[in-house]
């Protein structure tokens, strides 16, 4: 087991990474509760829930909620839901609310623990790739049909367990979507990691690769978060390619594109935009070749509708009064943040439709 320590403005909190991790969730929290709840998705749910449950053992009530797997449940109506279900269930300030799934349970999870009896303790048990990125750092959100994570808190869990055992059950679409957020820390920190995974087909990852590939990823985010947690400057880098992305989410429906496979698509965006506006010299071709050899979804590039996805850009985070930012790449390595005004933006992109969405179809 590799374990990493991340200090947040709230605590400090164990990362542990390891096969089998699932059985041995109660060797390894910290604190004993006597009520625990467990809210999973149902796509996960008939894999690991007994497993999950049976690990904390007889001393502890254990219950669970599981939501429709897909984005759609990262919602206002199953946050509320699951906070009646906290009220029934009489949780109180010594509980713990498990996060069972990926990222979108993660995040969900997450925000009913930060708000209900203004926080409770938290246990993040990433079952995905992508999840290496979203069960560390604390953003914890659900979605608004306006854009993605708007209503949302930064939410520390007590620990994260990650069991890499989980993620031979997943699809090819989820491991595709994983790896767009293992890409992005690669561009954010290392050529030659980068290097190295335009060279691998997703699909013959082995065990061990992909540990490396998920611990490499939670280091360069836990460096980010530790600097700047609330995202104040640094931690914008971390929303490399996530501009076009949440853009995309929303435009074609959250569930019709995964978020890591419009992360993938948002980088290639942002690479461009990089070329043409401060002049970086970045490996545009080779990125576009691996994605196409990967299956990502770049048929999807020629539907895009320039003037409405900038217009959806507004509801990013990161947009000042009516200034989009975009995380650019100087080199790989380098990200810097960039305002653009609507018309540069509607400009490159409606290039990058006509010159790239046709090479795409
Ligand atoms: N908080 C953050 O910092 C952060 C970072 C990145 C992404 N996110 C959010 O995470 C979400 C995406 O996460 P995701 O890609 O993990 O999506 P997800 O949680 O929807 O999981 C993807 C699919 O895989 C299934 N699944 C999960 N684990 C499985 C397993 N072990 N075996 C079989 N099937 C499994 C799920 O049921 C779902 O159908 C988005 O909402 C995104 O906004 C948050
Ligand atoms: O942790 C961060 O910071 C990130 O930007 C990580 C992203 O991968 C993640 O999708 C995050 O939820 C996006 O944050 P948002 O603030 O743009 O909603
Ligand atoms: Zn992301």
């Amino acid at each position: 087991m590799t374990t990493l320590t991340i200090q947040s403005f709230q605590n400090k909190y164990d990362v542990n990474i390891g096969t089998g991790l699932r059985h041995e969730i109660s060797d390894l929290l910290k604190s004993n509760y006597a009520k625990v709840f467990i809210i999973t998705d149902s796509n996960v749910a008939p894999f690991y829930l007994k497993e999950v449950i049976s690990a904390f053992g007889e001393d502890t009530a254990v219950s669970s909620e599981i939501v429709p797997a897909g984005e759609g449940s990262k919602s206002m109506a199953c946050y509320s839901s699951l906070l009646d279900r906290c009220l029934e269930l009489q949780l109180d300030r010594h509980s713990l609310i498990v996060a069972l799934g990926g990222g979108m349970v993660g995040d969900l999870a997450g925000f009913v623990a930060s708000t209900y009896l203004r926080g409770v303790d938290f246990l993040q048990m990433p079952t995905t790739i992508l999840a290496h990125d979203s069960s560390v750092g604390g953003k914890v959100a659900i979605n608004h049909h306006k854009g993605k994570n708007l209503i949302g808190s930064f939410y520390s869990p007590v620990q994260v367990i990650y069991d890499t055992e989980v993620i031979g059950t997943l699809s090819n679409q989820e491991i595709r979507s994983g790896f767009g957020e293992v890409v992005k820390h690669a561009l954010l920190s290392d050529h030659k990691w980068f290097q190295r995974l335009m060279d691998t087909t997703l699909t013959e990852v082995n065990q061990e690769e992909l540990v490396k590939h998920l611990t490499s990823g939670i280091k360069v985010k836990a460096e980010v978060v530790e600097a700047d947690e609330r995202e104040t400057g640094l931690r914008k880098h971390l929303n490399l390619g996530h501009t076009l992305a949440h853009a995309l989410e929303a435009e074609f429906g959250y569930g019709e594109i995964t978020h890591g496979e419009a992360v993938a698509i948002g980088i290639l965006f942002a690479m461009k935009i990089s070329e043409q506006t401060i002049g970086a010299d970045l490996p545009f071709q080779s990125y576009t070749r691996w994605l196409r050899h990967n299956n990502y979804p770049l048929h999807l590039v020629s539907q895009i509708d320039p003037e409405r996805t900038v217009e959806r850009m507004k509801w990013d985070k990161k947009t000042v009064g009516n200034a989009i930012h975009f995380v650019l790449l100087t080199q790989i390595g380098a990200p810097t943040v960039t305002a653009l005004t609507d018309k540069k933006l509607i400009q490159i992109m409606t290039d990058f439709v006509k010159d790239e969405g046709g090479t795409f179809d």
